[in-house]
């Protein structure tokens, strides 16, 4: 397809669009008995338990199209649901995916965002079985829902943790935050100054972890693999403070976090530095890691040192201890909540 091919919405209409952004995608899944093109899905889990989470994304909230490629913001529209399904320890089978836009959009801009979304479907095996399509005045706004299963009540809680459990997070944490903190400086820039071109020389990590999240497949397969099951469980959207005190209030308890042990890429160091912030509190406060925080009993902490992706950094006490981390040097302060909050600016 040309670059500069501009097919309009209204050429296709509603019902075309639908056909043509669905038409070449099969479904794979035994679970998927009916898929798009009637008036709801059907799926059948053979017995296994259904688990279903669904995420808004709001432009100018969620995202900003001036720096985020179509194509990644599909993809990255499902990472964010999976990595729910996968937080409960299940395994996504299905998605829906509703969209609505204004007219400022082509049909080959919404090609390129679907293009997204099924490379995330195929690599992660779900089929996408439906959704909705309108418009909207302003503003693109993505509605994902994702459905995974579960054997019978093997699905993990928030608020199962037990007093003494090894608290862990899978890959690394803060990145995002910089890959966003880095493209809203270049956008700033860029905005004084348009013949300025963005600098983004040897920040491929950060933006990858902004713009490119990997819902953690890999952990729940290892889990399975090594006979784990985590007493609790959530994914890192909002930032990690946030997430462990969700953690220690459902589960009635508290915690003790070690600030040397937060898994911090060089790379996210490194950007820290330059930007002139503490690379702890972008591990803490900073969203959108999309990694799994869990906790384990402490007898399967010689299964779990092998996997380097995998970090302890704490674990849990009784609530009147409340939720504390300590400092490289020492020192204890209350962990507050910092994280992301949608509607605290
Ligand atoms: N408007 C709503 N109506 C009903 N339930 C809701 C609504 N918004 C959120 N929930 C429910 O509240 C719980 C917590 O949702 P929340 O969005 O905070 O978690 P999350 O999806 O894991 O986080 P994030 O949205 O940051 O990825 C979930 O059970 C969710 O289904
Ligand atoms: C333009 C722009 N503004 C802010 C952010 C940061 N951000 C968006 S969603 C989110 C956490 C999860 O949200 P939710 O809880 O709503 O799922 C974070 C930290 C961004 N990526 N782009
Ligand atoms: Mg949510």
């Amino acid at each position: 397809m040309s670059e500069n091919t501009r097919t309009e919405i209204s050429s296709l209409g509603e019902f075309g669009l639908i056909e043509h952004l669905t038409k070449n995608f099969e479904t794979h899944n035994a679970s998927t008995v009916l898929s798009v093109g009637d008036d709801a899905a059907v799926i059948d889990h053979f017995g296994k338990q259904t688990v279903i989470t669904t995420d808004l994304l709001i432009e100018g909230i969620h995202f900003d199209l001036m720096y985020t490629p179509l194509k990644h913001l599909g993809y990255k529209s499902v990472m964010v649901n999976l990595s729910d399904i996968y937080a409960m320890n299940a395994t996504p089978t299905q998605i829906t995916v509703s969209v609505a836009f204004s007219n400022r959009f082509s049909v080959e801009a919404l090609d390129e965002f679907y293009e997204g979304i099924y490379v995330a479907c195929e690599k992660h095996g779900v089929d996408l079985i439906g959704g909705d399509t309108s418009s909207s005045q302003k503003g693109f706004i993505i509605s994902v829902t994702a459905i995974g299963e579960v054997a019978p009540d093997k699905f993990v809680k928030r608020s199962t943790a037990q007093k003494g459990d090894l608290i862990c997070v899978s890959g690394d944490v803060g990145g995002a935050f910089l890959g966003l903190t880095l493209m809203e400086r270049e956008k700033r820039i860029y905005l004084e100054n348009p013949q300025i071109q963005p600098d983004l020389e040897g920040e491929d990590y950060i933006v990858g972890r902004l713009l490119k999240p990997e819902a953690r497949k890999d952990i729940i397969e290892f889990f399975a693999a090594n006979d784990i099951v985590p007493t609790s469980m959530m994914d890192v959207s909002d930032g990690v403070s946030s997430e462990i005190l969700h953690l220690c209030r459902q589960s009635n308890l508290g915690c003790n976090i070690y600030e040397e042990k937060l898994p911090i890429h060089d790379a996210a160091r490194k950007a820290a530095f330059k930007f002139g912030l503490d690379p702890t509190v972008c591990a803490l406060s900073g969203g959108e890691d999309y990694e799994l925080i869990f906790t384990l009993k402490q007898e399967d902490y010689d299964k779990i040192t092998l996997n380097e992706e995998i970090a302890v950094i704490g674990y849990m006490t009784d609530i009147e201890e409340g939720c504390k981390f300590q400092t490289k040097g020492g020192n204890t302060h209350p962990i507050t909540a910092q994280g992301w909050n949608a509607f605290v600016k």
